[in-house]
């Protein structure tokens, strides 16, 4: 399939200028960007339009949007324990796979091509992932507190085995759920593992000030030998940071979990000082309560405002949403060039929150909606284009969804 995307202009990258040109797509890469003439199977004239690269969600959990709005007002750990987990005991694969699916179809519509997930019932996280057609990195919560793992480990062996790659789509990371939920002994067992294979770890790291562990104890682990997205990072000393400036290791920043759970702000531009690659993730939809980059990119970039103005710039700010978040998951989004998976979204700019043009890139920061996004496309197919969702039956997939809340909260009853 030959597409041709024409009369837009063009954010190649978070670090480059606009550019008036077209785009063309073959078998789902991008084949030039250019001022050509071309012909192509299906030509869109995008006029008044702004393509740029997707989004990459680099931290969240994609099901929960079952439980979006349930446990509201409270602390992490009471969110966790007490409202949360109690709800997760009964959902099945199924629930799983319809709560992943209402998370995908809210993040292409908000203009996410890609998404790290920390779950369970990975074969239904899989399965959305294939069905919608949007890139993922999927993780398989691991945690040994009774003493066991009950066989969590070998189920994420598995899913590596059985699904690594599968479509150019899905990756299959390894997901340790935290320090306080994991041993030592099993943290190095996870990265182990995790390293033979070469695949990413991603790990909730000092989230809430109640988190006392040493990280350079962690580090003692092979945990310091992988790719490892550490979620949060909220509560770090001044020596923490420094062991977190690694080419290997990423930071996944989620402000408004932080906020809304009262875990506080992440000292990002300290981070980014020390040259730590820092990327930015919703959290699952029960504390957020949206699965919107675009506002994690404003929140993030403002609360470092507060105190310097200085940070978080556009640049910065951009990058952290596409090209770190890219790199981080392994996922080859977060740069519009030749060769590359076409993973774009185009944004309908012709609102009067965009004016003046002349200072786009800021807006796209302080005053974009992500409900201009007009479309999403993933390696060459649009998941998501003008109100509807081509690769899903939305309405099946709605009331599928409301089946299983009521379910849930029947039992509940
Ligand atoms: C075992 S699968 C992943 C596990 O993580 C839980 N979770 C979701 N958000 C958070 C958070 O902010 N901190 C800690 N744990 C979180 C989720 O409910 C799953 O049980
Ligand atoms: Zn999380």
């Amino acid at each position: 399939m030959k597409i041709l995307l024409k009369n837009a202009l063009i954010l190649k990258n978070a670090f480059s200028d606009f550019v008036k040109e077209n785009i063309f797509i073959e078998n789902g890469k991008i084949v030039e960007i250019g001022k050509f003439q071309r012909q192509a199977d299906k030509v869109y004239d995008l006029s008044g339009k702004l393509i740029m690269p997707g989004f990459v969600n680099a931290h969240t959990h994609a099901a929960m949007t079952l439980m979006r709005g349930v446990a509201e007002d409270v602390s992490l750990e009471e969110w966790l324990f007490k409202k949360i987990f109690p709800i997760e005991d009964k959902l099945t694969p199924e629930d799983v796979y319809i709560g992943t699916m209402i998370a995908q179809m809210e993040m292409a519509r908000k203009g996410v091509v890609a998404y790290v997930d920390m779950y369970f019932h990975c074969e239904a996280v899989v399965q959305a992932a294939i069905d919608f057609g949007m890139k993922a990195l999927i993780t398989r919560g691991l945690t040994d507190q009774s003493g066991s793992d009950n066989g969590r480990l070998r189920q994420n062996i598995e899913y590596f085995e059985k699904f690594n790659g599968k479509d150019g789509l899905v990756f299959i990371g390894f997901g340790p759920h935290a320090p306080y939920s994991c041993s030592l002994d099993y943290l190095d067992r996870v990265a182990t593992v995790a390293n033979e294979l070469g695949a990413p770890v991603t790990i909730h790291l000092y989230e809430s000030e109640k988190e006392t562990y040493s990280l350079k104890e962690i580090l003692k682990t092979k945990l310091s030998e992988c790719r490892v997205i550490f979620a949060h990072c909220v509560h770090l000393k001044e020596s923490d940071i420094e062991l977190l400036a690694k080419e290997s290791f990423f930071v996944a920043h989620s402000p408004t979990s932080n906020l809304k759970l009262a875990n506080g702000i992440a000292p990002v531009s300290k981070m980014l000082e020390k040259n730590i690659q820092v990327c930015l993730g919703t959290d699952g939809a029960a504390s957020n309560n949206t699965l919107d980059i675009w506002h994690e990119m404003r929140l993030a970039s403002l609360l470092q405002k507060a105190r310097d103005p200085v940070k978080i710039c556009t640049t910065e700010a951009l990058s952290m949403a596409t090209l770190t978040g890219a790199k981080a998951s392994g996922l080859t989004s977060g740069s519009l060039d030749t060769g590359y998976d076409a993973d774009l979204i185009v944004l309908d700019i012709e609102k009067p929150w965009y004016l003046p043009l002349e200072q786009l890139k800021s807006h796209l920061i302080h005053s974009a909606n992500s409900l201009d996004v007009y479309a999403t496309m993933i390696k060459g197919r649009w998941v998501y284009f003008n109100g509807v969702f081509p690769t899903v039956d939305e309405s099946e997939i709605k009331n599928r969804f409301e089946g299983v809340v009521q379910r849930l909260i029947d039992i509940e009853n």
